[in-house]
């Protein structure tokens, strides 16, 4: 090895150690590789003039001792991942993971995050390293440590990809998140939320108007792409004062089109933040992303040049524009949040309706049950009765957001310098950890019975239920959803207004594989599809099964008659139907048993 190889590789190693190793680099990816573009130039061209050599030569070089260097910096960080020094050396994990997060980004490109860490953690227990310096986690006594509002954790790497704009979702510095959050938490307050249940009402109104229309002509609905018009004219409404108009022209805006895909980047390279941040600085590839985030800003300046006479919650962060007197930089605030007000409450909405219409057209019994629940409420219940009155409405969501939570990989923390303590096992400090919901969710250390949708946990049985500290869909702690409240009143009344007037079914040659094994984890769900038909419930409450049960054979199964159909049900052979299913035909001669309502 020649002095100058030698000299290289020594500059390369010592660069990972001194510099590299500690502190934060994803946000500088683009800084580096000028660097290392430009600095080989600059060099050359001293060495060409100070040394009177060729260019050529020079340059050859100069681009040598750089690869060399390079190669020092690689091998050392590469060696030092793997060695018995690393803090995160006696955690499990696969190798792959423990070189690079690269992998990870690889493992990911199906979209299926959520179910790579599910494998992992069944493959090596309750902590994962699943990257050189990451952790994933599904130990309940951790939720504390990590979360918790005294815990010393700040959110990770991750929050900061969207830098330099200002936002209350991408905040990593504590006191200001909290300032933030005092901002945001006026525009959803109780008394606010009291205001928007009448238009929240009237969206979901029109979206049964929807459903009606298409159950009048008989044909099915792609529920995923109905109810994210749903949750995303309800955001318009609450967020900026007025709907986007998606449930009366039934089409996408085009923004919400470019929204879906920009997140399949983040999808993938999210979980690498320095490559996803030099990605999206290169224009063609952010051109997109960027009509995007001007039509968010685009929203809010047209929401401040119009009177309110409603309120909403851009009108709390305006009316602390308005306070503010550094200007510049709340208006960074104000662009920054109208993106998060579009984005952070409707995909999650949207997919938790999604896959409770799934459960209640998997299993009509569901549907059933919170029919006759709300039957006791008298009058027309609102949210604050279907908040007290429905216990298993509430449970009923409450299972599908422990199945199927909308963050199904998860949220991200950061370690304090000093580590953290959990029981026996020390996290070192800088360390980013991970709690996937999904996984977690699913842990039979902390649910009995983990795979199967059972809302009575909630309710009588909750002896299935180990460690509650496990669930945990809308976060925990200081930096959770502020928004859990008005997203329980939304999916509580949209799903109340769905049930008292319709029965639910899977469309003909649907059963909801699609939705469950077809939707995409980009940190929220991008939804596969799912057919539904609605049919305008006529035979509510107990139906007597008598006529039916007395038939030799008949196994509690029969026809029922309503005025104009007649369709097949399914009892259990007491007194309650608890599955109608599909239509028979209109004339009894199909139905070999009837019973007339
Ligand atoms: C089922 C519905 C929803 C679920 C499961 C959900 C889940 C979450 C989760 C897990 C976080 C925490 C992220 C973290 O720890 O960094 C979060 C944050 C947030 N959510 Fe939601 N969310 C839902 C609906 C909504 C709605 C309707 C809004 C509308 C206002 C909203 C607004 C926000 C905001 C602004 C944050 C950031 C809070 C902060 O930084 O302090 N979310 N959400």
């Amino acid at each position: 090895m020649d002095f100058q190889t030698a000299i290289a590789l020594v500059s390369g190693i010592f660069s990972h150690i001194l510099y590299f190793r500690n502190g934060e680099h994803h946000s500088r990816g683009i800084l580096y590789v000028r660097l290392a573009l430009l600095l080989p130039v600059i060099v050359a061209a001293h060495v060409t003039y100070l040394l009177n050599k060729p260019v050529l030569l020079a340059l050859t070089l100069v681009l040598k001792f750089e690869l060399q260097y390079l190669f020092g910096i690689y091998t050392s960080i590469l060696l030092y991942r793997i060695s018995p020094f690393h803090r995160l050396r006696s955690y499990p994990g696969p190798i792959t993971y423990r070189l690079s997060k690269l992998t990870h980004a690889f493992h990911n490109r199906t979209f299926k995050g959520y179910q790579n860490l599910y494998s992992l953690h069944q493959k090596y227990g309750d902590y994962v390293r699943t990257g050189p310096s990451e952790l994933s986690i599904i130990d309940p006594d951790a939720v504390e440590a990590i979360f918790a509002f005294n815990s010393q954790c700040t959110r990770a790497a991750w929050y900061g990809m969207a830098d330099p704009i200002k936002a209350i979702f991408h905040t990593r510095d504590r006191a200001e998140h909290e300032k933030r959050r005092q901002v945001w938490s006026q525009g959803l307050s109780v008394k606010s939320l009291k205001e928007y249940e009448s238009r929240i009402e009237q969206h979901i109104q029109k979206l049964v108007e929807k459903i009606g229309d298409a159950c009048a002509e008989k044909k099915p609905l792609n529920a995923s792409t109905w109810l994210n018009y749903l949750s995303f004219d309800v955001m318009g409404e609450i967020g900026f004062g007025r709907g986007f108009g998606m449930l009366e022209s039934g089409e996408k805006l085009d923004a919400l089109k470019i929204l879906e895909n920009g997140q399949m980047g983040l999808g993938i390279f999210g979980v690498v933040p320095w490559l996803f941040m030099m990605l999206t600085k290169i224009p063609w590839i952010s051109a997109e992303h960027d009509v995007f985030v001007k039509w968010c800003e685009k929203q809010m300046e047209d929401r401040k040049k119009r009177t309110a006479k409603v309120t909403d919650i851009a009108a709390a962060l305006i009316r602390n524009d308005a306070d503010s007197t550094e200007k510049a930089m709340s208006q960074q605030w104000l662009i920054g949040d109208s993106r998060i007000l579009i984005v952070a409450g409707s995909d999650a909405v949207a997919s938790s309706l999604v896959f409770a219409l799934y459960h209640l057209a998997q299993d009509p019994l569901h549907t059933d049950t919170i029919r006759k629940e709300l039957g006791r409420i008298s009058g027309k219940p609102d949210a604050v009765a279907l908040q007290n009155q429905a216990p298993y409405l509430n449970a009923f969501i409450a299972e599908v957001l422990r199945l199927w939570p909308p963050n199904p990989s998860g949220v991200l923390r950061q370690t304090p310098r000093d580590g953290v303590q959990v029981g026996p096992i020390y996290i070192p400090g800088d360390v980013t950890v991970c709690m996937p919901f999904w996984t977690f969710h699913r842990s039979p250390k902390c649910f009995l019975r983990p795979d199967t949708f059972l809302p009575e946990r909630w309710l009588s049985q909750p002896e299935l239920i180990l460690r509650s500290e496990a669930y945990m869909p809308f976060g925990y702690g200081a930096y959770a959803c502020i928004g859990k409240q008005l997203a329980l009143m939304e999916m509580r009344l949209t799903l109340a207004r769905l049930i008292q007037r319709f029965d639910i079914w899977f469309a003909s040659g649907e059963d909801g594989r699609r939705l469950l094994e077809g939707s995409k984890d980009w940190f929220t769900w991008g939804l596969g599809d799912l057919m539904l038909v609605f049919a305008e419930h006529r035979c509510c409450g107990n139906v007597d099964l008598a006529a039916v049960d007395s038939q030799p054979g008949s196994n509690g199964q029969g026809c029922v008659v309503t005025r104009d159909a007649y369709f097949r049900v399914k009892g259990d052979g007491a007194n309650n139907v608890y599955a109608i299913g599909d239509v028979v035909s209109s004339s009894k001669k199909d139905c070999h048993r009837g019973l007339m309502l």
